[in-house]
């Protein structure tokens, strides 16, 4: 109740000067939150593999008006990378107040073809990484008394078939983020963690991967960075954007789960 009833106070101006990382940041939704946060004037580090692609949003981010903005390229399928990242927001501003966990690795959109391999890969880049980059930025968080924001989907709270390696990740995000939020609150660690619920969303990535086989029209990736950057900004447990579609989609799952099973295969073209 308290959740659904926190007032809508979100300013801009909450974020000028804030020390934000994003990961995933070249492209998609993670372009877009680097985009608005360095309109509302926050100092920036990005990360993500391709470094021609970081140098094009960095340039974008400074003409926009971000505090600064700078990039660290690699990869999470590496995994000393987590730490080198933190590292580097550690020595240039010496502490961090907003980690923004967003990035994935590629994952085919088709039955499961039982490649164990290549599930251990994906929980490595969409889900042990987000633990060790929290792990690293843990004692700069809670220093600044700052917030975590785990950038999900309903794949992760619900499942949709040709998707069994990705959503098992995100599902893995929920169990762990979502115990380590109520150990926060026991130890009066004041680091909040929000996790956010995402249906389909317009990115390039997204819709090449699933528009010849899924009805649905795609919400658009700037208003969903947006509500991701608000909701973080206001320490929400959990954003669910679009709001009323995944708001559905969740009661049924606790009401008529089989039914809602039925409305996901449904809604894929046959
Ligand atoms: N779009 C959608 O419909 C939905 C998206 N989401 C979630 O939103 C978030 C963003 O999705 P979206 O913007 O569509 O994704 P994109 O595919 O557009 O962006 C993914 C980002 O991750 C980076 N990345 C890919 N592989 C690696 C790697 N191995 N190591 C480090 N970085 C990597 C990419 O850059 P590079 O290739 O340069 O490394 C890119 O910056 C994800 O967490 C996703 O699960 C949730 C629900 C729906
Ligand atoms: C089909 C899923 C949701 C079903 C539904 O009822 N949608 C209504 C709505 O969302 O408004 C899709 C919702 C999330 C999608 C997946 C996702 O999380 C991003 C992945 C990105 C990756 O590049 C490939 C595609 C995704 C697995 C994508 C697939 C479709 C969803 C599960």
């Amino acid at each position: 109740f308290y959740f659904y009833s926190a007032p809508e106070n979100f300013n801009e101006e909450m974020l000028r000067g804030k020390r934000v990382i994003v990961t995933g940041a070249s492209s998609g939704i993670g372009e877009q939150m680097a985009y608005h946060l360095a309109r509302m004037e926050a100092h920036l580090l990005l990360t993500a593999r391709t470094e021609a692609k970081l140098q094009k949003v960095v340039k974008r981010c400074l003409e926009l008006g971000a505090a600064s903005a700078r990039y660290v390229s690699g990869s999470m399928e590496d995994t000393t990378f987590p730490e080198v990242v933190v590292k580097e927001a550690e020595n240039t501003w010496g502490g961090l107040d907003v980690l923004i966990l967003n990035h994935i690795g590629y994952s085919y959109f088709n039955y499961f073809n039982g490649d164990v391999g290549h599930v251990r890969k994906l929980l490595e880049v969409n889900f042990l990484s987000y633990v060790a980059m929290t792990v690293s930025a843990l004692p700069m968080l809670k220093e600044s008394e700052g917030s975590i924001v785990v950038v999900s989907s309903v794949a992760g709270k619900t499942a949709a078939p040709f998707s069994a390696p990705y959503s098992a990740t995100k599902f893995a995000l929920d169990g762990f983020f979502s115990s380590l939020r109520h150990e926060f609150i026991i130890e009066k660690v004041n680091v909040s963690i929000t996790l956010c619920i995402l249906g389909y969303i317009d990115t390039e990535n997204a819709v090449r991967a699933v528009s010849h086989a899924i009805r649905d029209t795609p919400a658009p990736k700037e208003e969903c960075a947006l509500e991701i950057v608000k909701s973080g900004v206001l320490r929400r447990r959990e954003l669910h954007y679009p709001s009323r579609a995944v708001g559905s989609l969740l009661l049924l799952r606790d009401i008529a789960p089989d039914f809602l099973d039925s409305l996901i295969r449904s809604s894929y073209k046959q």
